[in-house]
Formats: structure tokens, sequence, C-alpha cells
């Protein structure tokens, strides 16, 4: 693709439409806009005064645009530019309703100026390189990465395993022609066991992929980020942006993905998957913050999402045996709980997070950072913390809890924002727990009825704060710890956030 040609975007021609070649259109391409103005018929129109008729379709509605061959005339060629818009819908009875949908729509136009077709193809191929162009250049990739990454694939796993065990089929019928449509390259590995994608992507040559693609839920993407950190270069290996395709029971990655580019989440499985897709399809890189954590088997582990202890941790690992219900498995494990809670008994020390104390350090990571030299406030797991208030920054919270949830990001899967300030990059962690007292069942009912949409902070019962570093200490020996959703041994548990410190496939909000 010359570069020059590019400096400048705008193209205009005539156009017509594809069954109809006597209605004609002015395509007017810009770096924000593709305008079609729909000409009006001279002779209809000489005594009218009407103006015509133009729709301006922003480029960042366009997701892909593709060049053929007509099949009525062999001389012509068609544009066809696939759009994802909000836009509201209609009623069965034809109302129009006040609820914004997305609609997938496609529009296509005949070129024949020329008499030949290598002159019209030609020239339709000029059309797809500046709109291409223009789509990229909402990605504020630079060019370099534009033209490098284009030509690479993005390695896709997908888990025939993960939530309801569909996620082939709903990648093959939802998403592949999505991708076709938007030129968007990819090689699919289908997982054969729990490990794998860990195992493969220690190995990949970084420089041959654009980014890793998780078909899954949450569990992959914790697999595929704790892989990626074991290898040496994983400085290098974390810039790979990472995109989520929703196909797990949780979801909780894109769904904060989307949150952050505050487009509305589609509620079907199917249409969010769809949204994900086109999403990943014209990313933006947009950084996240993560978690280092120390497990008391003495491993360090990274984790994108949470560290749940108490209600949470059993709520979510109990719901296991209800994995083919998807989300659901989670609502059906919490009442339960909350009909017979658990009380937690140990405590919490926690390094508060306040950006104008600048007696505490912040992660610098240099080339030479190796993830075991990854944390600033750590100590080993069995050295005691000093809260001494006067050498200290370190504060402790005594138990008994009934639930003790560290969040990196709002959303904890797609139906729950435990943590609804919480943003991809915000730089802290965000500690909150319910002590027991008062009426427990009453107090984790209205909780947990409240979690749909992050209310539960509104009780004086649900405690918060963010923090920079946290140590969990239970008193029992047998319990449900869970990470990102997976569990790990029970026992002492600490952590550090680590602030934008790896990429995922985004898109910053729209300012229109
Ligand atoms: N082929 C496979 N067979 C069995 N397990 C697999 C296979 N591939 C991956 N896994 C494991 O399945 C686990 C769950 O995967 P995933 O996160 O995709 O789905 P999920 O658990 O339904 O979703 P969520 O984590 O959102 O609840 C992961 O820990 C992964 O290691």
């Amino acid at each position: 693709m010359a570069q020059e040609e590019l400096k400048s975007i705008d193209l205009e021609d005539i156009f017509f439409h594809y069954r109809h070649s006597s209605q004609q259109y002015i395509l007017k391409l810009s770096l924000t806009n593709l305008s079609i103005v729909t000409k009006q018929d001279e002779n209809k129109n000489k005594s009218s005064s009407s103006v015509n008729n133009t729709q301006i379709i922003p480029i960042d509605d366009i997701y892909g645009c593709l060049c053929m061959k007509s099949m009525k005339n062999s001389n012509q060629c068609c544009l066809t530019f696939y759009l994802y818009i909000l836009k509201r819908s209609h009623t069965l009875s034809g109302i129009v309703s006040k609820k914004y949908d997305f609609h997938r729509i496609q529009h296509t136009f005949m070129y024949g100026k020329y008499n030949d077709y290598e002159t019209n193809y030609a020239e339709i191929m000029r059309w797809h390189r500046h709109v291409t162009y223009a789509i990229y250049l909402r990605r504020n990739l630079p060019f370099d990465i534009m033209t490098i990454k284009r030509d690479k694939r993005a390695l896709v796993f997908v888990n025939p395993a993960g939530g309801a065990g569909k996620a082939y089929r709903l990648v093959m019928e939802h998403v592949a022609g999505i991708w076709s449509e938007a030129e968007f390259n990819y090689h699919i590995v289908i997982t054969e066991y729990a490990g794998h994608a860990r195992e493969y992507v220690k190995t990949i040559e970084l420089n041959e992929w654009s980014g890793i693609i998780l078909a899954s839920g949450d569990g992959l993407i914790y697999e595929v980020i704790n892989g990626l950190f074991n290898r040496k270069d994983w400085q290098e290996a974390l810039t790979l942006p990472i995109g989520h395709l929703p196909c797990g029971s949780g979801n909780a990655f894109i769904t904060n993905i989307i949150r952050h580019s505050k487009q509305p989440i589609e509620t079907s499985m199917e249409k969010f998957l769809v949204q994900s897709a086109i999403l990943i399809a014209t990313h933006q890189v947009i950084p996240f913050d993560m978690a280092v954590i120390d497990t008391c088997d003495g491993q360090r582990i990274f984790s994108f999402l949470s560290i749940a202890w108490g209600i949470m941790a059993d709520v979510d690992y109990e719901s296991e045996k209800y994995r083919f219900l998807g989300e659901t498995r989670f609502t059906v494990e919490a009442v339960k709980r909350i009909l017979r809670p658990r009380i937690y008994n140990g405590y919490i020390d926690y390094l508060p997070y306040d950006v104008t104390d600048d007696t505490v350090q912040t992660n610098q990571i240099t080339s030479n950072t190796t993830t075991n030299g990854l944390s600033e406030h750590l100590l080993p797991l069995n050295e005691p913390i000093s809260i001494d208030p006067t050498t200290s920054k370190w504060r402790r919270i005594d138990g008994p809890f009934a639930h003790v949830l560290i969040t990196s990001k709002a959303a904890l899967s797609k139906g729950s924002i435990s943590t609804p300030q919480s943003t991809l990059t915000d730089g802290y962690l965000t500690l909150q727990f319910i002590r027991i007292h008062g009426s427990i069942r009453l107090n984790l009912a209205k909780a947990f009825t409240k979690l749909s949409d992050g209310k539960h902070f509104n009780y004086d019962f649900v405690e918060w704060m963010p923090i920079r570093a946290f140590r969990i200490v239970p008193s029992e020996t047998n319990g449900n710890m869970m990470i990102d959703g997976e569990k790990v041994p029970y026992g002492p548990i600490q952590g550090e956030v680590l602030p934008s410190i790896a990429r995922c496939m985004g898109k910053q909000p729209r300012n229109d």
C-alpha cells in the first residue's frame, strides 16, 4: 500500500444501485465519514427545488469493505460496506421503540465508469484501500503497526469444553462471517485439554501474531495470561493484545472491555458474540491493570480479575457442578449460600491506595525486571507485615467476614458489577467486604440482588476501599480461595496491583 497515496484519504465518485442502474449515488469518503448522496433524477426534478438526500455514515460504524466482480455485467464491479450501528428498533407493530439496538447492515454499490473491467477494478480497489485505511486510522494505531500487523494473523484458542460446550459452533456460526467481511486474519487452535493454551503460548514466536483471542470463558484467559507471564520475554509477550469472544459462563473480560468502550452490552449470547467479534476486528489496543498474587504453596500467579474469599469464592467453586446452566449457575448457588451463610474467620492486611502519598513507591518495570521482582510491597508470605501506624502504611481489618473480594475490574461476569467505580486502568485494586453483624442473611440477600448493577456499594454494611496491596490470612485450614474464578490452595494469600501492565483488544469511548 503506497503510503504517499494514502496521505489524503478523500475520494468522490459516482456509483449506482446494485439492482436499479438508473438510481445513482455520489459517494464521498473522508477521514471521518462516508457520505452517500442519492442523485435525484434530473428530468423528474427539473421543476422541484428538492435537495439531494444525503446519508452520513461515521467511519466508526464501518467494520469492513469488500470488492467483487459484478455477476450481471462483466465490466462492472461492486463495493460493499459492512456496518454495525446503534439505532432505534421497531416493535412488531412497526412502532419505533425507545430502545437502541445494534444492527448489522450492508450497503452494496455498483461501479462501471470505464468501459473495461480492469480499470473499474483498479478504481474500486483504490476505494477499498482508502476505506480500510480510514478504519485503521480510527484505531489510533501508528502507521507501521497498522501495515505490519494487518498481514499477521491473530491466534484464536477455542475451548470446546467452555460454557455450555458450544464454543466452536458459536464461532463458526456467528464470528467467521464477520471476520471475513472485515478481512481479519486468524488461525484457530481448538484446545485439547486443560492447560493446552498455557503450554502453547509459552513457545509461540511472538512476532508472527497480531494478538491472542480466546473463544472461551474467563478460565482460558487466566491460563493464557499466566502462560505469557511464564515466558522469559514476558514483557514483550504482554504487548500482544488479548481479545475475548464470550463462550463461557462468566465472560467478565469482554464485559469489562465493552463497558470501557461505553457501548450498551448485547443481551443475547449470540448478539454479544457478534458485538465482541466486531470490536475485535476493528479494535484499538487498550492497556489494563492486573495483580500479582502469591499463594500459600509458593506459586506466583497473575490475576486479571478478582481474588475471592468467603461467599463469592464458595459460590464460584461450588457452582461448577451447574456449568450446563451457563451464567445462571452463580444465581442457583448464591441462593443456597445465602440461606445457609458461612462465617470466615481471619484478617486482611492492606496497603491503602492514595495517589498523593509519595512515600509509597509504584512499580517501575524495566527490561531487566523478572516476574519474581515484579512486586514492590510484598514480603515473603511467612514474614509478618508490620501494621504499626508510626512506621508502616499497612493497616489491618479483623474478621469474621461473610464476603471478601478484591478486584481489578468492574464486572465479575456479564450479569454482575461487583466494583462499579472500577475502570480498566485505575491503577488500584478494590477491596470490598461484609462483616458478620446484624442480619447476615438479609444483608447478603440485599447485596446479591443489587450486584447486577453494582448498587450493593450503596449499603453501609458493604465496606470498600482502593488499595495497592493486600494479604488475606484465614484462620481455618479448609475452604475456597479463588483467583479469577480458578481455585487455588487455601491459606494465606497476598497480592499487589500491576497498573496498565497488559493490553487488550478494546475500544476507546466515542465522543459523538
Ligand atoms: N479441551 C479441553 N478439555 C477440557 N478442559 C479444557 C479444554 N480446553 C480448555 N479447558 C479448560 O476449561 C476451563 C474452563 O474454560 P473456560 O473459561 O473457557 O470456560 P468456563 O469455565 O465455562 O467459563 P468461565 O470461566 O467464564 O466460567 C479452563 O480452565 C481450561 O483450562
